[in-house]
């Protein structure tokens, strides 16, 4: 185990200094393209400042044979727009520890645009050690290429091995901004019965004891509850952000909806879109509902000092509620800084 005081030193010579605090930043989706898909590469322009990160994905869903393309048009996109200009966010997905093109992935992402990479995300990360490896080759990488701002790492949880180390993969690093749900490649690796990329599962319910001949009232349950339950506690323990990943099934915008929703008044900070029908979903999910705003403004104007006890409408105020409050209200202004829609709307001056 490291010792504290040498936790935030750079792990190699002439590499940046880890950030004490993240940056603060509205990532309401992270907003995945395959950049070898030229059609898409080319609405990325269009993309940047209107959505709050954009990811090129070289990882699963880029065929074994497009992996080279995929990594040189990253390098294009991220070379061909001015994303920090936009307050866009710019992350690559790269390929896993253990396939045979993460070393070349790094090793160019980090040589050509490493100044301009803010997150790199890894997926099927198993434990500490995986981050460590990471931290460590991003180091000799930023110092060879002389890279000014350090690259964040953020971790898909996706491996029953990874949800069952997460509170060490949470605090492995300096450079952890965050974790996602993979819950595709996490359903296989449970070996739960199950074809679908997040979601529920119709069969996965609850029904009420019989009650004559009367119709057993039957719900269905939330498959991700416990994992993103799980996630968000060692994140936020941790001070880095827990995202819901993706939801694949694009025709099906309400359960999407529903989903991103959960996740949200959980405690997460955003999603995954991957097709521009779900980034208007994830922007409205994702900002808290005005009204909320309204009340949580009303309490903290009440209680000044974060201490006490006050009666709004009826219902007691103390300094807990106060500090769920705060969450509310400094999101909304971090949203109103975005959106001038909204801020009309939140008007929190
Ligand atoms: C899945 C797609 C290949 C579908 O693309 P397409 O067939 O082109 O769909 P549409 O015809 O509906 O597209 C309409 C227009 O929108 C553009 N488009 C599509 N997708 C994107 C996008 N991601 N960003 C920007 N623009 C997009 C199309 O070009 C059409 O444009 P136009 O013709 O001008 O109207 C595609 O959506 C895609 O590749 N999406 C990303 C898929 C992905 O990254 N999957 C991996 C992440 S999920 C995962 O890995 C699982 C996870 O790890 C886990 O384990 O859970
Ligand atoms: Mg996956």
């Amino acid at each position: 185990m490291k010792l504290p005081r040498r936790f935030f030193q750079p792990l190699a010579t002439g590499a940046p200094a880890p950030f004490r605090d993240l940056p603060v930043k509205l990532e309401r989706m992270i907003h995945f393209v395959p950049p070898h898909n030229d059609k898409v590469r080319a609405r990325v322009p269009e993309l940047a400042g209107t959505v709050d990160v954009v990811l090129g994905n070289l990882e699963d869903a880029v065929p074994a044979d497009q992996k080279e393309a995929a990594r040189k048009g990253f390098v294009a996109m991220a070379q061909a727009t001015d994303f920090a200009a936009t307050g866009t966010g710019l992350w690559t997905r790269i390929n896993a520890l253990n396939s045979p093109w993460i070393l070349d992935d790094l090793f160019t992402i980090v040589a050509e645009v490493g100044d301009k990479l803010d997150v790199v995300m890894v997926p099927k990360v198993e434990g500490p050690w995986d981050i460590h490896y990471i931290d460590q080759l991003l180091a000799q990488l930023e110092a060879r290429h002389g890279v000014k701002k350090p690259i964040l790492v953020h971790a898909i949880l996706e491996t029953a091995e990874g949800v069952a180390n997460v509170d060490a993969i949470a605090c492995a690093s300096p450079r952890m901004h965050g974790m996602s749900l993979g819950p595709a490649d996490l359903a296989a690796s449970r070996g739960m019965k199950t074809t679908r990329v997040g979601g529920g599962h119709p069969d996965y319910r609850v029904i009420a004891d019989p009650a004559g001949d009367a119709p057993r009232a039957s719900a269905q349950q939330d498959l991700w509850h416990y994992t993103i339950a799980r996630m968000v506690d060692a994140c936020m323990a941790n001070g880095i952000k827990a995202f819901y990943g993706p939801f694949g099934d694009f025709s099906d915008l309400a359960a999407c909806e529903v989903q991103f929703r959960n996740a949200f008044l959980m405690g997460c900070a955003g999603a995954w879109t991957l097709h521009p029908s779900q980034v208007a979903l994830a922007k409205k999910v994702f900002a808290p509902d005005p009204a909320e705003v309204a009340f949580a403004a009303r309490i903290v104007a009440a209680m000044p000092d974060g201490t006490g006890a006050v009666m709004l409408d009826g219902k007691m105020q103390d300094d807990a509620t106060w500090k769920q409050a705060k969450v509310i209200v400094d999101l909304a202004k971090l949203v109103a800084a975005k959106d001038p829609d909204l801020a009309k709307v939140y008007d929190l001056g």
